[in-house]
């Protein structure tokens, strides 16, 4: 579904930070991109997303080239960071918002709500307060739930977990899990080695830039990459 070509990206000239000579990624995987900080993790997703453009090299979905083309962005579904939100809006109006873009009524909207009861509750979808003002771990649900509204084919997060309370993070574990099982193609960072190695059948461990290990995850991986970051 992704498949990436002699991909670079220097913020500032002579400084590669992203260095991906070939990599593809199959409808349905589920991989799980972790390396320590700076390591290029953002700035592969947001390459991915056609949000930055790359200094060479290319990136593809399904086959075009995700800077010349639209056709992705319907079955794409993402959350980086809090820049997606739309501050000025409620969590309502948000949903109801993105909810138009995929065709979906304020009916539609709800059900798909009431199917993320567990994760955002109903203070969430009910709340005055707008989406500038939430807690960083209410953005991050908000921001979530509005990636997954339509059922995207593809769904790709930053530091999904990150400010998560437990029973959120456990909720979205299950969630795409499920999602996985049914076809979703997933792609998420996340310096949370347990909760990314339960939820990704495929590990990518980027070190300034390179990708230094792509392996299946199994029993083993988890205990090993915890060795790796101890050192
Ligand atoms: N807009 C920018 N301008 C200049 N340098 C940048 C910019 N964005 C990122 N970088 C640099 O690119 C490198 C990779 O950053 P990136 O955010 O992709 O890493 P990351 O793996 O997501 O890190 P983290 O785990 O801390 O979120 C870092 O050295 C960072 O300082």
């Amino acid at each position: 579904m992704i498949e990436l070509h002699n991909l670079k990206k220097a913020y500032e000239a002579g400084k590669l930070v992203l260095d991906i000579p070939a990599l593809s990624i199959a409808t349905g995987e589920s991989i799980g991109l972790i390396g320590n900080n700076g390591a290029g993790k953002t700035t592969l997703l947001s390459l991915i997303l056609d949000l930055i453009a790359p200094t060479t090299g290319e990136v593809r979905s399904k086959g075009q080239l995700v800077v010349r083309s639209e056709h992705w962005k319907p079955y794409t579904g993402s959350y980086l960071h809090e820049g997606f939100l739309i501050g000025y809006l409620t969590p309502a109006e948000y949903f109801r918002f993105v909810g138009k873009l995929h065709g979906l009524n304020a009916a539609d909207v709800r059900t798909f709500l009431e199917s993320s009861a567990g994760f955002s509750d109903e203070v969430l979808f009910e709340t005055r307060k707008l989406n500038r003002d939430l807690s960083k771990g209410n953005k991050t649900k908000v921001g979530v739930i509005a990636a997954m509204l339509g059922r995207p084919e593809l769904l790709i997060f930053d530091e999904p977990f990150a400010n998560l309370d437990p029973t959120s993070q456990a909720w979205l574990k299950r969630r795409l899990r499920q999602l996985h099982a049914e076809g979703t193609t997933l792609i998420l960072s996340s310096h949370d080695l347990k909760h990314i190695t339960e939820v990704s059948q495929r590990i990518l461990l980027l070190e300034r830039g390179r990708v230094v290990q792509d392996v299946p995850t199994t029993e083993e991986t988890l205990p090993a990459l915890e060795h790796y970051f101890a050192v």
